[in-house]
């Protein structure tokens, strides 16, 4: 259950994974597009998990429509907004939003600094409406190579102070994490804290290239840390956040069963693993779903639940100052 005195945070949360079936419709409508449906129930299979995918790759095409109806830079701008309301609805009181530039626009040839433009303004737009503090992350989406990140990079560093971190997301087995070493060296650079999405489907060896060659603070699932004890040892001597994402984890098949996830087990070892939701909209879930339900599946304590729950403003990409900001206002 969550704490309802604590900060609610969501620190894994793909914007573009997370466009209403409803926006996919409208969108798809306004650009004239052909979709696989044209009502709400019959798209749904099309851009949301139903079952258990089998394995990451096919897990990710889900995402596909909800990008293939950016049509402009407006409907960028709409998506962005409508996350902040998502997200602020979903009772989150601290979020950050990421979201892969490239993949947004190489559809309907959308210059990628635009994107990140308006990505940066809708969030500003949702905040007036909305009391929920938010940070972006950019995304490298690793699955169309090296040079297509490279544009990715550019178009992020142009509005670089929009900007708190850097991720590596999409088919981690296709694309080692050893093609980004000059991507991350560069964003590092810029001041932008690393966060990267690795052992999900690769092993516990993806998880040391992102810390020791692409100075990743945090990691994106990092289920796959459970098989290597000296790797679990380091995790928790630095502090090394692990970002979860249980329902997700189980869509894509990278764990077979709640019972078999090892969020608890990184817990008790003194890892310092959150709860985070993924992709909302395509797998159909909110946050207080993986509290309620995925949590306990995987055999969380209720004191553990609560640790998971501190853990995740721990872990922000945030000063102490603005993360003591956040707890006084919530215990207010
Ligand atoms: O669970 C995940 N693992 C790896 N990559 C992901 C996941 N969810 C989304 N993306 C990737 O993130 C970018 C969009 O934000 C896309 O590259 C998408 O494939
Ligand atoms: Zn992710």
């Amino acid at each position: 259950m969550i704490d309802t005195r604590l900060p609610l945070t969501d620190i894994h949360r793909h914007l573009d994974g997370n466009i209403r079936a409803q926006t996919i419709l409208d969108l798809g409508r306004q650009f004239n597009l052909t979709l696989p449906a044209n009502e709400l129930e019959a798209l749904r299979p099309h851009v949301q998990v139903m079952h258990t995918e089998p394995d990451l790759v096919s897990f990710l095409q889900k995402l596909d429509w909800g990008v293939k109806v950016l049509g402009d830079l407006d409907a960028c701008r709409r998506i962005a907004k409508e996350n902040v309301e998502d997200a602020a609805r979903a009772g989150l009181h601290y979020t950050e939003l990421r979201f892969s530039p490239y993949y947004m626009a190489m559809n309907h040839k959308l210059p990628v600094a635009g994107v990140v433009e308006a990505v940066i303004e809708g969030i500003r737009e949702g905040q007036q409406h909305h009391d929920i503090d938010v940070r972006l992350i950019g995304i490298l989406s690793r699955t169309f190579g090296e040079d297509a990140c490279l544009q990715e990079l550019e178009g992020l560093l142009a509005h670089r102070d929009g900007i708190t971190a850097l991720d590596l997301a999409g088919d981690e087995l296709g694309f080692p994490g050893s093609l980004f070493l000059s991507h991350f060296n560069r964003a590092r650079d810029a001041g932008w804290r690393i966060t990267v999405h690795a052992g999900e489907a690769a092993g516990p060896e993806s998880i040391w290239q992102a810390i020791r060659e692409l100075g990743a603070e945090r990691i994106g699932h990092g289920v796959k840390a459970a098989q290597d004890p000296q790797l679990m040892d380091f995790l928790a001597k630095h502090q090394i956040g692990i970002e979860s994402c249980l329902t997700s984890n189980i869509q894509t098949s990278t764990v077979g069963a709640f019972e078999h996830h090892p969020l608890a087990v990184f817990l008790r070892h003194g890892v310092l693993a959150s709860i985070n939701t993924d992709d909302p909209a395509v797998q159909g879930i909110e946050i207080a779903n993986e509290y309620n339900v995925a949590a306990p599946a995987a055999g969380l304590t209720q004191e553990e639940i609560r640790q998971a729950q501190k853990n995740g403003l721990t872990m922000a990409f945030l000063t102490e100052t603005e993360k003591q900001a956040i707890r006084d206002k919530v215990s207010a």
